[in-house]
């Protein structure tokens, strides 16, 4: 390489200091880089740890440079090893494995280390801190074979950890200092509504609480609090904050605070060195989140460069909560004083609360819970220190009548280009209007492919849709419609017309003829694709099983150790002592680990290894319950009238009914029904997709209720008098729901985005119409079969599936 050319020598390969080296690489050549990494890892997205361990992306996912980008422009990576100091003298960087390399500039990037409480039993085994793959990969292995966990530090990493925990399907107790959580972040109203819904989703919490020791012998068995009392836990996360990492800098002579003192030009004490990052102190503050190192890596390389730069000023900083169903915000300051003027607004139904403060007429801070829709708006006019108005007020508080949408645009218009749009991954304004512009890029899943924006917590989407109307102007309705994915601009509707006008009869097909951008498709388009052909095409659709996601290509359930479930079908939640006995021979002997009665009122078979599942299904001789589809799952049911005092309505007998009815369609999503036999409602209509309640000598008809993470009571759609008539509106608003809804959507969000008045004229009081319905529901109907008897008579693809070439001679 150039002898010429200046050495930079870059200690830490993270996210602070490998966002720097982008920058300069955009600005100069001059540098010969080569770069220290401690991790065994290419640089990687370390906030998105956090969906590695829910489950939603994988480590290969969040790597952000892999090992040819570091060779494509040139960069010496030296993985696995650690810098140990600078010595001025000989102007050389030496490593703990006594490699030494010669520096004409130097950026110091070495992040944090997770604060391990200095408290007995820290050190024993099954205590884990959370900030590196080695650590994610410590918690999922933990997961498999432990139950009880505890994380301490109720703040963003140690909720995050906890709900990734739960979801591994460990019982996780977060214990907190506080008696707020996030106090960091949120004021009391936010944290109690956020420790609810968390409580919700299957966390404990203890609070208040001081944790003294760890007990156990080698391992972790529990905690012990200051007041006596105790905590059963077999594993142990600690998320009580960070701690800079500035060892290198110490050991080199750095003038250190608590991290590495830096001017505004990111400079340190020390001649031609830098410091960027978490281990960065500037004008005494070491910022813990991703967009200051971001804010600092672009003035960093600008100064190093020679490329003429504002200083760096500091950054404000905001945090969103990455857990799916809690939509958390905050920013600036969040607890009111005397000084404030407060604007506030909360709404117990919609569990959503949101407060402004404001200094001297200024905002300064905001608090966000339920809707965030605001994060990215409040976020710039607080960054900007803007002034309130009336008509400010009215855009963020409500009751403005117009022009909100274009004001938001206009402020767009006033960021500068080198304003960070995404803090998650460091793009900003001018980067996304350079690809709207030049690359012709029209949708926000397009911005995302090609600059990352969005890609982690999602909390720019807004300014980003923003910009995007603000560079298409008039363009922007019709050309930044989002497609169904990245691989289309073609919403559901037009896919559907599509195949309705061409009689395109493939998913292959719809992809060629209507232009795809990628010829196979992607994970979120062909079972979509799949779904919309087999609804229009009932009789002559050929599923395509390799666009199925893999429970519907099993025809039974994955489970985290590899086994399978399978459930059978119990009409109306009612069985036979013949049934019964089935079930209990073949888990004897298939070795099934455990029968559990399910929230549907039938049994799942818990445990059943994939080659044994043909056999399974054959001897239980029972139709498949579907309980991996997106289909009628269960219809359950209340005893009734058949043996209840207070019921007048055949419950029992109406949902075995209609459960063979409509069973094995295929629906845009999972789809539960209920009914019940007077208004006591005891098998709980109301967070059903159709629910179905005995009244007045008649059913009431209630319709869009959920149950799940977003909850939602169902509404009441009409009353019918006889059961042809309930049959006839089942089968009505099923088919219409298949017809209209988006391909996973629920019927909770189909009926919110449709409205249930015009739900109603369709269904209720378009009578030709509903009757149109029902026709074609009963022609679907009548294409339908049992999937595991198709299965267990198709020799060569249940050889494929199950790798079990001897089930033929054994059934
Ligand atoms: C699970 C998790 C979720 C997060 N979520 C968010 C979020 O949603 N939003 C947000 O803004 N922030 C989040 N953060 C914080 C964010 O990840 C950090 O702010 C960011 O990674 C800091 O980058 P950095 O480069 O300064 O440090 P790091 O990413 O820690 O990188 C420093 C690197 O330097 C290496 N190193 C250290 N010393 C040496 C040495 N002597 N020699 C060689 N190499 C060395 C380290 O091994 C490390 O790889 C999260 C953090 C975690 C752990
Ligand atoms: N979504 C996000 O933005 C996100 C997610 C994860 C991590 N991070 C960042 O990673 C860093 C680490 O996160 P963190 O949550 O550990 O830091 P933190 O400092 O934000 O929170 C630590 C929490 O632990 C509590 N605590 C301290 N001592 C305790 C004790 N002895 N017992 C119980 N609780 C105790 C504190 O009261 C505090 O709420 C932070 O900089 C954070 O901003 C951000
Ligand atoms: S809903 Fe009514 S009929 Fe059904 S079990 Fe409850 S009380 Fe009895
Ligand atoms: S700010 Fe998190 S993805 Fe953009």
């Amino acid at each position: 390489m150039g002898t010429d050319r200046e050495k930079l020598v870059v200690i830490g390969n993270g996210m602070a200091g490998i966002s720097a080296v982008e920058q300069i690489l955009k600005l100069t050549s001059k540098f010969d880089i080569t770069v220290f990494g401690s991790e065994p890892h290419p640089n990687y997205n370390r906030i998105m740890l956090s969906y590695v361990l829910e489950g939603s992306k994988t480590m290969d996912d969040i790597i952000l440079n892999d090992l040819n980008w570091y060779r494509d422009n040139g960069i010496t990576l030296h993985t696995g090893t650690t810098v140990v100091r600078i010595e001025e003298e000989t102007k050389e960087v030496v490593a703990e494995n006594g490699l030494r390399v010669p520096y004409d500039k130097i950026l110091i990037a070495t992040g944090s280390n997770s604060f391990i409480l200095p408290i007995p039993g820290s050190d024993k085994e099954g205590v884990v801190g959370f900030r590196d793959i080695a650590d994610c990969h410590q918690m999922l292995e933990a997961a498999k074979t432990y139950r009880k966990a505890a994380v301490i530090g109720g703040g963003l990493l140690g909720l995050e950890a906890a709900k990734g925990l739960v979801q591994l399907g460990m019982e996780v107790t977060v214990v907190h200092l506080m008696e707020d959580l996030m106090e960091r972040q949120l004021d009391h109203q936010a944290a109690l509504m956020l420790k609810s819904e968390l409580e919700r989703q299957g966390i404990k919490f203890k609070m208040g609480a001081q944790t003294t020791e760890l007990l156990g012998d080698k391992r972790v068995s529990g905690l012990q609090f200051a007041d006596g009392t105790e905590l059963e836990a077999e594993f142990v996360v600690m998320a009580v904050g960070i701690k800079p990492n500035i060892a290198v800098a110490k050991a080199s002579g750095i003038e250190t605070g608590r991290g590495i003192v830096v001017n505004d030009y990111l400079q340190t004490s020390m001649e031609g060195v830098y410091s960027v990052g978490e281990c960065t102190e500037h004008r005494g503050i070491c910022y813990g989140l991703v967009a200051p190192l971001f804010e600092q890596g672009i003035v960093m390389a600008k100064h190093i460069s020679g490329v003429e730069t504002a200083p760096y000023a500091g950054s404000v900083v905001s945090t969103k909560l990455k857990i799916s169903g809690v939509d958390v915000f905050s920013t600036g300051e969040f607890i009111d004083g005397p000084e404030h003027t407060v604007i506030s607004s909360k709404d117990e139904w919609k569990r959503t609360y949101k407060k402004i403060l404001l200094k001297d007429n200024a905002l300064i801070g905001a608090v966000l819970f339920g809707d965030i829709d605001d994060s990215a708006e409040l976020q710039k006019l607080i960054k900007q220190n803007a002034e309130m108005t009336d008509e400010l007020h009215a855009s963020l508080m409500g009751g403005g009548c117009c022009g909100s949408g274009e004001k938001k645009t206009k402020s767009v218009e006033t960021m500068s280009d080198e304003e960070i749009v995404c803090g998650c991954n460091g793009v900003t304004k001018g980067t996304i209007v350079d690809v709207i512009t030049n690359q012709g890029l029209t949708t926000v899943d397009e911005i995302k492919a090609c600059t990352g924006a969005t890609r982690s917590c999602g909390g720019c989407k807004p300014v980003v849709e923003q910009i995007l109307q603000y560079v298409l102007g008039d363009g922007f309705t019709s050309a930044a419609k989002q497609g169904i994915c990245g691989c289309t601009t073609l919403s559901r509707d037009e896919i559907v017309a599509e195949i309705k006008a061409k009689g395109l009869q493939t998913t292959k097909e719809v992809m060629n003829v209507l232009g795809w951008n990628q010829p196979e498709g992607c994970s979120k388009c062909r079972p979509a694709i799949n779904y919309y052909l087999g609804m229009l095409n009932p009789d002559t659709y050929e599923d395509e099983k390799e666009s199925r996601f893999v429970n519907e290509r099993m025809g039974a359930n994955i489970q985290k150790d590899g086994t399978y479930t399978v459930v059978p079908r119990m009409y109306g939640g009612v069985t036979t002592p013949e049934d019964l006995k089935k079930i209990a021979d073949v888990s004897l002997k298939y070795d099934v680990k455990v029968v559990k009665v399910t929230g549907g009122q039938r049994l799942d078979l818990i445990g059943v290894k994939k080659e044994d599942l043909p056999k399974v299904w054959a001897e239980l001789d029972m139709p498949s319950g579907y309980a991996y589809a997106k289909s009628l799952r269960t219809v359950k049911t209340c005893v009734g009238s058949q043996f209840c005092r207070f019921g007048t309505q055949d419950s029992m007998g109406m949902g075995a009914l209609l459960e063979r009815k409509f069973e094995r369609l295929d629906f845009p999503a999972k789809f539960k029904m209920a009914v019940n036999g007077c208004p006591r409602n005891c098998a709980e209509s109301c967070t059903k997709d159709i629910g179905i309640v005995g009244n007045d000598g008649g059913w009431e008809i209630f319709i869009g209720g959920n149950g799940g993470i977003k909850a939602r009571l169902a509404d009441s759609l009409c009353k019918v008098k006889t059961d042809e008539e309930l049959i006839e509106l089942c089968g009505a608003i099923m088919q219409y729901y298949r017809e209209t809804g988006n391909y996973l959507e629920r019927t909770s969000e189909w009926v919110e985005r449709m409205g249930l008045d015009h739900i109603k004229s369709v269904v209720v009081d378009d009578i030709e119409g509903r009757k149109a319905l029902v026709e074609r529901i009963e022609f679907a109907l009548k294409q339908v079969t049992d999937p595991w008897k198709k299965m267990l008579g198709d020799d060569e693809n249940r050889n494929k599936l199950f790798h079990s070439l001897e089930m033929s001679d054994q059934l």
